[in-house]
């Protein structure tokens, strides 16, 4: 299955000159999604470690199936205000705006190690703050794995140094 063909590109979204990648046709897709995870599954066997976290929202659709698909803990990081327990904060820029993402601060013990997840790697800003809130935590990453990779937008020079791995790639 050629799993690029399942992707819709929606050129000006949200803003003029982004061409978004759309996932949603693919998760519609049964067949689609459940390649989709079984691929991933497939990519990261190599790697030993005790959780997946990923960030809100698409992070959460593409981590908790794969979770539960290897059977280890979800650790979700959200966006400000949305968890309950006391967390750590961080601030981050994107390929259009900022954000801010938080994790509770009890979801990692030292020294447990991490592979975290989500749909598309852009800038990196996402994905580098979610490293740097598992390493405050005393979280080992022991990868990093994206559906889809933008590779004009260099996201993985911020990643530099850890294990980056994605499924799909746009030149
Ligand atoms: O590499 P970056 O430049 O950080 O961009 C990638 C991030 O942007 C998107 O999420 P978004 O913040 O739009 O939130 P959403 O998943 O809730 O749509 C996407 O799901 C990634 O998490
Ligand atoms: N071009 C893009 N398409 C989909 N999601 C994104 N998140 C950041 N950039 C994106």
């Amino acid at each position: 299955m050629n799993l690029k063909d399942k992707i819709r590109v929606i050129s000006d979204f949200p803003e003029k000159g982004i061409r978004f990648k759309d996932i949603t046709t693919l998760l519609k897709d049964g067949e689609a999604l459940h390649y989709t995870i079984d691929k991933i599954v497939e990519e990261i066997k190599d790697k030993e470690f005790d959780l997946i976290v990923g960030p809100e929202s698409r992070g959460f659709i593409i981590g908790t199936p794969l979770a539960y698909a290897m059977k280890k803990g979800f650790i979700p990081v959200r966006k400000p205000g949305k968890l309950p327990a006391e967390t750590v904060k961080l601030q981050y820029d994107l390929e259009y705006g900022s954000d801010a993402l938080e994790i509770h601060k009890d979801a990692i013990k030292p020294g447990q190690k991490v592979m975290i997840i989500d749909d598309l790697l852009a800038t990196g800003g996402t994905l580098r703050s979610t490293v740097k809130l598992v390493e405050q935590l005393g979280g080992e990453v022991v990868g990093v794995l994206c559906l889809i990779e933008l590779m004009y937008l260099n996201g993985r020079e911020t990643l530099k140094g850890y294990d980056v791995r994605s499924l799909i790639k746009y030149e």
